[in-house]
């Protein structure tokens, strides 16, 4: 299924929040979205995932979910969102409850979802007995379970250390070649852009406008950290980003 925008806007009552943004996110390609604080990044991840409607402008879902989707569209938080009175197979359950899923069709759909996120054996823990890594783990295992068309990613990373993320990072990719998902991942990270994004989308300061789109054709699976192509191309993002947070600043100091 892809996602398509149609000249986006939205405002908080008097405030401008998102200008007249156009984007298509074909089916399987993973969008990364950039922007200073404040643009507008997770707003349009809400407009993206219905949660919200934008004033003007639509937002198109093409083609067919997967055969056995439940949701179309699910997201994944910074904050995992996990139920701490539940056990690890016990949060994942929920969502499948939810469709009438129980028993040994949901126990079949659990494991599937705990082994594609390295969780098999961890069934029965509960969410306090895990890391940071391993609970959202978890969250993204739940977010699979529902085998959705398009993933939509809030700055998932941002909670956890530099090594779990680097690990989790290698986790997404790896989920991704086994099958590709189509995703659209809000970060503040530029190393995450680059090594997760097929395209990545910068977005200027409030409202935010879309300043550029920036292809990336290294296959995920063959960029390191530390690959020079890839941080020549977050140099470059920085550059775009450092421009419009000094302007943002610039703004606050003048208002
Ligand atoms: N429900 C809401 N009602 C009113 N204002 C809101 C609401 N949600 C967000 N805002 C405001 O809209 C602006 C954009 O918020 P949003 O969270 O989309 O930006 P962001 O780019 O994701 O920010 P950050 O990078 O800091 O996470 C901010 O000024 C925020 O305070």
């Amino acid at each position: 299924m892809e996602l398509t925008l149609d000249r986006i806007t939205h405002r908080y009552g008097g405030m401008a929040v998102l200008q007249d943004i156009s984007l298509r996110i074909p089916a399987g390609e993973i969008l990364c979205i950039i922007g200073p604080s404040g643009c507008g990044k997770s707003t349009l991840l809400r407009l993206l995932g219905g949660l919200e409607r934008p004033d003007a402008g639509q937002v198109l879902q093409l083609g067919d979910p997967p055969q056995g989707c439940l949701n179309p569209l699910t997201y994944v938080f910074q904050d995992f969102a996990l139920l701490p009175w539940r056990t690890v197979a016990g949060n994942i359950s929920l969502v499948l409850e939810d469709h009438g899923i129980r028993g040994r069709a949901a126990r079949a759909i659990i494991d599937d979802v705990l082994g594609r996120t390295r969780l098999s054996g961890f069934a029965d823990a509960f969410p306090r007995q895990l890391s940071g890594g391993m609970k959202q783990r978890v969250a993204i295992a739940r977010a699979l379970a529902v085998n959705p068309a398009v993933l939509l990613l809030d700055e998932p990373l941002s909670a956890l250390d530099a090594q779990t993320r680097e690990l989790l990072m290698e986790d997404l990719v790896a989920l991704w070649t086994r099958q590709p998902f189509t995703g659209v991942y809000v970060t503040h990270n530029l190393a995450e852009a680059v090594r997760l994004g097929h395209r990545v989308a910068v977005l200027s300061r409030r409202p935010g406008r879309l300043r550029e789109v920036i292809g990336i054709d290294t296959p995920l699976a063959d960029r390191r950290p530390g690959d020079a192509e890839l941080e020549t191309l977050q140099a470059r993002l920085w550059d775009m980003m450092r421009e419009e947070a000094v302007a943002a600043d610039q703004e606050l100091l003048n208002a």
